[in-house]
């Protein structure tokens, strides 16, 4: 397993950390060469099996990122906007591949992950299901077929423990509506609609979310307009669909020159 690649997985106590844990080992692939958590949490010191309830696995679970990443080709970031923009000046640092499953950026946070890319491939998305990604392609196409009289409105629903609205995966949808409809997001996007709102501004991007026990992740794409509606669902049933594809992007990324990427230029699409 030697001559597989490295790779480093952060926020390795959250759910997404615990799921990318299991698929990198199961891979075959690559290998897990290190484990980061934040300083003072319970794993840290500990070996990664162990704190997960299993066998050893010679991985230590490390507060020091950039000694971790040093040592890797690849890291797999799914923690929160404000770690993301630490590691990936230290992801650059390192000449390490950066994949980013992190939601939740303000405009001004996106905009700081950019020159770290001059160093390091950053490859962010949303959501990294093969299903959402088509799903987005198909959002586009549709949305570039109908006039603005089709009003479109994004519904997701997730778990009680998320905690930012709508989700990653609801603005690249909502995004990829906009694009075929030749309009940008900003500033045509209706949400946490209350009270007496007003009718529905003509072409607006409506988006609605949902919070409850453990809904892995569910998006609807509402085209409406009068005496007809379509609509585009996808839903996620297993956490595995979202590490599978970072740790595609992490081994893709191994290929390409220092710059940002997306799913889409990933799979192809
Ligand atoms: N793009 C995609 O396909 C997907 C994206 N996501 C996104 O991934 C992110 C994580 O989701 P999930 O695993 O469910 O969340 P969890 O809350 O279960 O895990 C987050 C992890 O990140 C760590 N973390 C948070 N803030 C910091 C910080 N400032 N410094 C260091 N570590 C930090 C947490 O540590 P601690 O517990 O100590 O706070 C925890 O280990 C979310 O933004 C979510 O929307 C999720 C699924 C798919
Ligand atoms: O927080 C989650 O769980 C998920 N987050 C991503 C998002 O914000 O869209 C992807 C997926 O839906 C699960």
């Amino acid at each position: 397993m030697s001559d597989v690649p490295g790779v480093v997985i952060t926020g390795i106590s959250g759910r997404m950390g615990q799921m990318l844990a299991h698929t990198v080992a199961g891979s075959g692939k690559a290998r897990l060469v290190g484990a980061v958590e934040r300083a003072g949490h319970s794993w840290v010191g500990q070996d990664l099996g162990v704190a997960m309830g299993g066998a050893a696995t010679g991985v230590i679970v490390t507060d020091d990122p950039l000694e971790a990443f040093a040592k890797a080709q690849a890291v797999i970031d799914f923690t929160a906007p404000a770690a993301t923009l630490e590691f990936a000046k230290l992801a650059a640092q390192a000449r390490a591949v950066h994949v980013i499953g992190t939601t939740g950026f303000e405009p001004e946070q996106i905009a700081a992950l950019e020159p770290a890319s001059r160093h390091s491939v950053q490859i962010r998305a949303g959501n990294m299901s093969l299903g959402v990604n088509l799903l987005t392609k198909l959002v586009q196409t549709v949305a570039q077929a109908l006039d603005a009289d089709w009003d479109i409105e994004v519904v997701e629903a997730h778990h009680n423990r998320k905690v930012d609205a709508p989700s990653g995966t609801a603005l690249m949808l909502g995004k990829a509506a906009a694009e075929g409809r030749g309009i940008a997001l900003e500033g045509h996007s209706e949400s946490g609609r209350q009270g007496i709102t007003g009718a529905r501004a003509e072409g607006a991007i409506g988006f609605s979310s949902i919070r409850g026990g453990d809904i892995v992740g569910e998006h609807d794409v509402i085209f409406a307009t009068a005496g007809e509606r379509l609509v585009l669902r996808h839903i996620a049933t297993d956490r595995a669909i979202f590490a599978r594809g970072a740790l595609k992007a992490a081994l893709w990324g191994l290929d390409q020159k220092p710059g940002q990427y997306d799913m889409i230029d990933v799979l192809g699409l």
